[in-house]
């Protein structure tokens, strides 16, 4: 491969130094839809934590507890079934949104220490930079 893809185009990475240039165009060709399908899932991540941090600033308004046990069960069988039909591991589905769910209910951990969710902080977008 020509060292014009391993200086010049960020998909290339270290395949750029032991590819051949015609399977070279055709792997740049698939990073570029892994590129566009990874800004989709960071673009959809950001909304649903959008939509989770309202749902946890609701929570601490009206005192009601971070976690939801009997919702993470349901929407757990609802994604392995989605993952199963689309040919995804329903393991892998499960673990993943396992993790989000984690994520999310300390989110809402943080936010029940203000309690009334009426304050500028529990209106505000989550602060991740402070929250690790
Ligand atoms: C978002 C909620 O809070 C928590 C997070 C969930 C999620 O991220 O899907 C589901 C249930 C809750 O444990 C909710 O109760 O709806």
């Amino acid at each position: 491969m020509s060292t014009e893809h391993a200086s010049s185009d960020p998909r290339a990475g270290d395949a750029a130094k032991y590819v051949d240039p015609e399977i070279m165009n055709e792997l740049l060709s698939m990073r570029g839809s892994i590129d566009n399908i990874d800004a989709a899932l960071v673009h959809l991540l950001a909304e649903r934590f959008k939509a989770t941090q309202r749902v946890g600033v609701l929570k601490a308004k009206h005192k009601l507890p971070p976690a939801d046990p009997g919702r993470e069960k349901a929407q757990i069988a609802r994604l392995k079934r989605l993952a199963a039909d689309a040919h995804l591991d329903p393991e892998f589905a499960e673990k993943f949104l396992n993790f989000i769910i984690e994520e999310v209910i300390r989110h809402h951990q943080a936010l029940s220490g203000d309690a009334d969710g009426d304050s500028p902080d529990a209106q505000a977008p989550f602060d991740w930079a402070s929250a690790k």
